[in-house]
């Protein structure tokens, strides 16, 4: 099945049905969810619960599974590794794929929006942990996404700039307004940046759990099965 787009105002994301098989095991058993613009999912599971494997159907990387999932043109991914590519500059690799036209002034201000402007010139290998994800960002955030597909874009990073990358993302989410679905094991990760939280288990969702409503931390603990439910 390949993914399609969406065209419904305000709709960015709408997965009915989708499943996925890995040599005959099911990893994606019928996965039903839609996401609006401006809205900010995350998706918590144990490892192997098939999280980045709906992403990747999401974002057009997986054409093997079935159902219908409809997604917006404009989608950007940032993976927990930069992928940016060596041999080019920081600026380079932002725009990379980009219409000519225009690119290397969107591409400046993308990196000012990243904090990055000093590094435009510099080569990937320069760059710490952190400042590499924010270039990764810059590079989704100058394609305009409708769409922000996060996998784990933090997880390598250590737990002081995790937290500077979480004010950065909360503030370009809120001037960008894009769709965003967050893959992450983290479960206060998960509550510090989503509007809504869902957890991911054996290739099924859980419920809908609105962010700033009631214990949630304790109540997404015990569905990753990390606390006695009880
Ligand atoms: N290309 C593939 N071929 C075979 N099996 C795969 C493939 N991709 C994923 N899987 C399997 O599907 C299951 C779900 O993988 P997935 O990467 O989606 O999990 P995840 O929840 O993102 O895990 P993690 O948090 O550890 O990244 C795993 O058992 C994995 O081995």
């Amino acid at each position: 099945m390949t993914t399609a787009t969406t065209t419904e105002a305000a709709l960015a994301v709408r997965a009915t049905g989708v499943h996925r098989s890995f040599d005959g095991r099911e990893v994606l058993s019928g996965i039903d969810l839609t996401l609006h613009q401006g809205e900010f999912l995350a998706l918590l599971g144990r490892s192997g619960s098939g999280k980045s494997t709906l992403l990747r159907a999401m974002a057009g990387l997986d054409p093997d599974f079935t159902g219908e999932l409809l997604v917006p043109e404009r989608r950007s991914v940032v993976f927990q590794d930069h992928r940016l590519q060596p041999w080019k500059r920081v600026l380079d690799n932002v725009v990379l794929g980009l219409p000519r036209a225009g690119a290397k002034e969107a591409g400046l201000n993308a990196l000012a929006e990243v904090g990055l402007t000093e590094r435009a010139r510099d080569w990937p290998i320069t760059l710490s942990g952190g400042e590499a994800q924010r270039a990764a960002l810059a590079r989704a955030l100058v394609r305009d996404p409708a769409l922000l597909l996060l996998d784990e874009p933090f997880g390598a990073l250590d737990a002081l700039t995790r937290l500077k990358m979480h004010a950065l993302l909360r503030e370009l989410c809120r001037k960008h307004r894009p769709a965003v679905l967050l893959v992450t094991h983290d479960v206060d990760e998960a509550i510090a940046l989503a509007d809504r939280v869902i957890v991911l288990t054996d290739g099924r969702l859980g419920p809908s759990h609105e962010v700033g409503v009631g214990e949630l931390r304790g109540v997404l603990l015990k569905e990753l099965g990390v606390v006695e439910a009880g």
